[in-house]
């Protein structure tokens, strides 16, 4: 299996169009209002109508009504789940089918056993560094941290992937690791992506990725 690619903190449509032309499996979008990425409202109808790209809304400590309404109005396929959502909040989600990535922010103290209450809930972890801003640091954690992890379900690497470490990253050498998260090191400014620095960025992953 190939590994997957998601591109979180769109907020411009121009800027999705062009993106949704790569090969990216997945279009993050940032539902907290104190993120610089945060998505408006007003582009809702735009942003339900984009198809071929599997766009995952971003939450931080949403209620479920929020982020029900989210989900219907924007037509998002999963969330990602970066605060401190508990297993039953995430299971009532995947039991609807919306595809659930619980995101944990890791540094030398992170509790590994938490995770286990969360293997039947979530679809996807996603290993990010620790911060009290709850992602989009730019800061890539410590990933030698990872052998740490005893659990079989795939993961999401994230946390300051950039177009220098993203090979290292996709070369990573475990079987859990489901796909990777490109955010604000591909950045013009917050929520503007580099779609070129992307696009070069594919091409070196699936070309370092050729056996032989
Ligand atoms: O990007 C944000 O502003 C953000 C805010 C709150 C929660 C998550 C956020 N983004 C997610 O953070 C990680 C890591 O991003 P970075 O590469 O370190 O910039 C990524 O999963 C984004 O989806």
């Amino acid at each position: 299996m190939s590994l997957k690619i998601k591109v979180c903190g769109m907020k411009d449509l121009d800027n999705m169009l062009d993106l949704i032309k790569l090969p990216i499996d997945y279009m993050g979008l940032i539902f907290y209002e104190k993120s610089k990425r945060y998505v408006s409202s007003l582009d809702a109808h735009f942003i339900k109508s984009i198809q071929g790209i599997k766009k995952i809304g971003v939450f931080v400590n949403a209620t479920e009504q929020e982020i029900l309404e989210k989900i219907d109005t924007f037509g998002l396929t999963g969330i990602q789940l970066h605060g401190h959502e508990d297993p039953n909040f995430c299971l009532q989600f995947k039991s609807r089918g919306i595809v659930v990535i619980k995101s944990f922010g890791i540094d030398e103290s992170f509790d590994w056993q938490s995770l286990v209450k969360y293997d039947d809930a979530v679809d996807y972890f996603l290993f990010d560094t620790k911060s009290v801003n709850h992602g989009g640091t730019g800061i890539q954690f410590d990933w030698s941290l990872l052998k740490n992890y005893k659990l079989e379900k795939p993961y999401f690497l994230s946390g300051g992937l950039s177009a220098e470490n993203v090979i290292t990253a996709s070369q990573f050498p475990d079987h859990r690791l489901y796909g990777l998260d490109l955010n604000s090191k591909f950045e013009f400014k917050s929520g503007i992506k580099n779609v070129e620095l992307l696009e070069q960025t594919l091409k070196n992953i699936s070309y370092e990725q050729i056996p032989g």
